[in-house]
């Protein structure tokens, strides 16, 4: 039987790819898009969008009253992604959320939410299995390098910083790493923010350009050493093949995970 999926954000740059590979898979039905520019239009009346009669919702509460679904994909803005993925699992859909830059406690609430209503839920802020395998061999290398800078690089339409992914890679690397805090003791910024931002002692680096797509590298010291550990995304389509794992993957789960390394 077909997964029936509605989708947030179909004209941005992850949302229209999105819609093709979910238009192009056997098993998924796209029932509604959610766009807050063509209420009551078709995916069809929107230019460089498939030819498809897919009807569009402004507002996700009305949508959910008047289709049917089973996942919810959304690949939109923060504020937003956050109350669309809430108010897909109130109403029982299993949201799929590529959405970066929800702040800790936005997760924990949706972890929540997921396990009072037993609904899969998958939040990942990297869906490119490269990436992931980037941040597991970081995680590896940090019980052995406990010096480690993130330079992660992305183009400049980008509105959080750091990424999703440059946070996550921070997070794994704390479960291994020796807490310690990095530089001369005495260190100081002549030009605010030169040193980065900090997490448990370490550093993360944002640089935002046109003509990137996304990119990092891990950096760690130690004496008379340094290992680097780089990922680059060079197109839109590296995300999908986890977004189409993601969807089958949150079909048989009833609680929320966060990262596809939980599900590879
Ligand atoms: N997890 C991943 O692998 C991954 C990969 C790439 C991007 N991302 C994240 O996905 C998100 C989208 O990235 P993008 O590059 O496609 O951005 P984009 O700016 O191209 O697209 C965002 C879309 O959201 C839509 N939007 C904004 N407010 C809305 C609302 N109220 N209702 C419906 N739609 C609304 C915009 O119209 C736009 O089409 C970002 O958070 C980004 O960080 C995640
Ligand atoms: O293009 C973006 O925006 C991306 N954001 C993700 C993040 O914040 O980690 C990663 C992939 C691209």
């Amino acid at each position: 039987m077909a997964i029936n999926i509605i989708l947030a954000g179909p004209r941005g740059r992850m949302g229209s790819e999105a819609v093709n590979m979910v238009l192009n898979e056997p098993d998924f039905k796209l029932v509604a898009c959610i766009d807050r520019k063509h209420d009551g239009e078709q995916l069809t009346d929107i230019q460089g969008l498939p030819n498809k009669d897919v009807p569009i919702f402004k507002e996700i509460e009305e949508c959910f009253q008047q289709v049917n679904a089973d996942v919810f994909i959304d690949l939109t803005i923060p504020e937003v992604g956050y109350y669309h993925t809430k108010t897909a699992m109130e109403n029982n859909i299993r949201p799929v959320v590529g959405t970066t830059g929800f702040t800790d406690e936005q997760i924990v609430e949706l972890s929540q939410l997921a396990q009072t209503k037993k609904t899969g839920c998958i939040i990942a802020p990297n869906f490119a299995v490269g990436a992931v395998l980037m941040m597991k061999f970081s995680e590896m290398a940090a019980k052995y390098f406990s010096d480690v800078e993130i330079i992660e690089k992305h183009h400049d339409r980008k509105l959080d910083a750091p990424s999703g992914t440059a946070k996550k890679t921070a997070e794994l690397i704390r479960n291994t790493r020796e807490a310690k805090k990095q530089g001369h003791p005495d260190e100081t910024e002549t030009i605010r923010g030169a040193r980065g931002a900090e997490l448990d002692g370490m550093r993360i680096h944002s640089v935002r350009l046109p003509g990137l797509v996304a990119h990092q590298e891990v950096l760690f010291g130690s004496s008379g050493q340094t290992l680097s550990i780089k990922h680059d995304s060079l197109n839109r389509e590296s995300f999908m093949e986890g977004i189409k794992l993601s969807v089958y993957k949150v079909m048989e789960m009833d609680e929320l995970t966060y990262g596809l390394e939980n599900i590879l």
